[in-house]
């Protein structure tokens, strides 16, 4: 490929500079690269920048917007002279020649700035008395036919017989179906024949039965209902944080209208007109047209009679139907269904031995019994200089957080960087301040603890520790990449706009893994602080039980998971996911973004 000439665009030699450090993106990159270096490209950059340029000393400013008008005037004031010189017939025959007035009609359009499309316009009231009707063709799309009492799967939109009047209305337009498209079909018109054959006491299975039998273009006649157009698309983006499947819903409207997906998929929300089934496609489907999938209102509803019916608990906390975890003893034995019927989560063993640890403080989970987990509206967070969003690990006790922290910060300890925790115990001598750690006194901690100071904290032989917010954001504001494996109870504290986390779930593998590679490893015990000694069997258990718990609880917060079975190949994970962090656009909470 040839390299760009001296005279290139410095824009697009720094954007070729940045993509060549780009390891990853495949034909993409290469049709990129190629493109930035296209002599085509340059040239229209050149011819852009010299616009811009020459636009900066008004030269480009329109004299006058009703160039053509002024024509017409000129030609009306001619026009009645009678004895003309030669100048004035050459003037005459210019103006009246049609590029001419073509050239000057473009120029006020321009000057007018009149180039965006024109909405049409509202159509008039109609004549209540009057019976309007129109006729709709469609393509019928290639879509699979369903048997459902419905015409969605062949136009995008749904019928139903109407409770009052009896007659076949249409019941719902899918956003970016084919009636959707054409602009034509709105809910509420009522249905008069299709393909010239009457619905007139025809049930929507009978219609549903022309629909299928008929071949390329179908014809509806329809009566339109005033006023109740479609809608306009919203914007919101959310996350799942549940799974959904519609063929397990009995109360969906239309089964093959529903949108199935899983917890933590990004989901656009197109429609929320009804206040039970929202229009939604998921994000990166290349499919226009929306599914149904419950509303928040709805979901809501089905979690709190499903925690009323069936008060299951897990360490006393209601059930949630919720994430499904594999190889979980806390995941529900059949696919957890968003019905009222659902099967809730088995309740799972609490964890039995209660270890001393450092961070351990007083259990604050009780918070989460009212967390309902339906949908979080996220938006997308692009990376820029000055935005160095902190990398949390959590999970389990033991399962490896701090081991896979201190591998990546030894990766590139000038980038990635811990803050220094603090405590009240005294001094060493050997030992200096600022180092290992803050010292501080304990009135001074406690106070600050009391102040919400602290991201997490914690009592050990007498003695206070814990990591404050303050060291983590002064990290971010020099730059660095702030790496933490804070205890997950801190998680509500880190999950903030201002610190904009990116929390990463590292996950145990299935338990005969997780002993072979600690045993192989010879790994020690992080339960006992007192002696180095290897895990037992019924640590390896807690470990297992308590990620599935964290993960219940917390995992609507994780923006990956990653499974620390082989340390070499979790820590590439890590840099990768690192390296996302810093290049990618990708989805937060809506209210980091604003
Ligand atoms: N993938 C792995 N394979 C083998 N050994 C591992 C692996 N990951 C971690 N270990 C070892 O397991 C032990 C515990 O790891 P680590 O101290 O990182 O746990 P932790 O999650 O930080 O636990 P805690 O929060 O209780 O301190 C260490 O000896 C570590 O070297």
């Amino acid at each position: 490929m040839e390299a760009p000439t001296e005279n290139w665009d410095p824009a697009l030699t720094r954007l070729l500079t940045s993509l060549k450090e780009v390891q990853s993106g495949g034909e993409d990159m290469v049709f990129l690269s190629e493109l930035l270096q296209s002599k085509q490209l340059n040239a229209l950059v050149q011819v852009h920048n010299k616009i811009v340029a020459k636009g900066k000393d008004d030269k480009f400013y329109p004299l006058l917007s009703n160039a053509m008008q002024v024509t017409l005037e000129v030609l009306d004031l001619l026009g009645d002279i009678v004895s003309v010189s030669q100048e004035y017939q050459e003037l005459l025959n210019l103006l009246q020649k049609p590029h001419f007035q073509a050239i000057l009609c473009t120029h006020d359009a321009v000057a007018q700035k009149d180039y965006y499309p024109h909405l049409p316009d509202i159509p008039p009231e109609a004549d209540e008395e009057e019976e309007t009707v129109k006729i709709v063709q469609l393509v019928k799309s290639d879509e699979p036919l369903g048997g459902a009492q419905s015409a969605e799967p062949i136009v995008g939109a749904t019928i139903k017989t109407d409770e009052d009047t009896g007659k076949i209305v249409i019941a719902r337009v899918m956003h970016g179906g084919a009636a959707d498209r054409s602009g034509l079909i709105h809910a509420g018109d009522e249905v008069i024949e299709v393909n010239g054959i009457s619905v007139e006491n025809k049930t929507p299975a009978d219609v549903l039965a022309i629909l299928q039998s008929s071949e390329g273009t179908i014809t509806f006649k329809l009566v339109p209902s005033f006023g109740k157009g479609g809608s306009r698309e919203s914007k919101v983006r959310v996350r799942a944080l549940f799974n959904y499947d519609s063929s397990d819903d009995p109360y969906i409207p239309c089964k093959e209208a529903g949108l199935n997906f899983k917890k933590g998929d990004v989901l656009h929300i197109v429609s929320q007109d009804d206040a039970y089934w929202w229009q939604a496609r998921r994000e990166g489907d290349r499919v226009m047209r929306a599914g149904l999938i419950p509303s928040r209102a709805l979901q809501e509803g089905r979690i709190i009679h499903e925690r009323q019916t069936d008060p299951q608990t897990m360490d006393g906390k209601p059930a949630l139907c919720s994430s499904s975890t594999t190889n979980s003893d806390c995941a529900p034995k059949t696919p957890c269904s968003p019905t009222p019927t659902a099967t809730a989560l088995l309740p799972c063993k609490s964890t039995p031995k209660v270890k001393k640890i450092m961070y351990d403080y007083r259990e604050n989970d009780d918070y989460d019994r009212e967390m309902i987990p339906t949908y979080e509206e996220v938006a997308r967070l692009y990376p820029r200089p000055g935005l160095v969003r902190p990398i949390v690990l959590v999970g389990a006790p033991g399962v490896g957080r701090n081991e896979l922290r201190r591998r990546l910060i030894a990766t590139d300890p000038e980038k990635y960087v811990t803050p220094v925790p603090f405590t009240s115990r005294p001094l060493k001598p050997s030992e200096q301040n600022g180092k290992e750690y803050i010292f501080v006194s304990r009135e001074k901690m406690e106070q600050d603890i009391n102040d919400g100071k602290f991201i997490e904290h914690g009592e050990y032989k007498g003695n206070l520790y814990g990591t404050s917010a303050e060291s983590v954001e002064s990290i971010i504001n020099s730059g660095r990449v702030c790496v933490i494996s804070p205890h997950w109870q801190a998680l509500k504290m880190l999950r903030t706009p201002r610190l904009r986390p990116y929390i990463i779930f590292i996950k145990p593998p299935p338990l005969e893994k997780l002993i072979e590679t600690r045993t192989l490893a010879n790994a020690r015990s992080t339960f006992d602080k007192e002696s180095s000694r290897a895990f037992t069997e019924e640590e390896f258990h807690d470990i297992i039980r308590s990620a599935n718990r964290i993960n219940f609880l917390y995992g609507y917060m994780f923006d990956e998971e990653i499974v620390n079975q082989d340390l070499a190949g979790a820590l590439t994970q890590l840099l990768k996911a690192s390296w996302r962090v810093q290049s990618e656009p990708l989805w937060v909470p809506a209210s980091w973004v604003q």
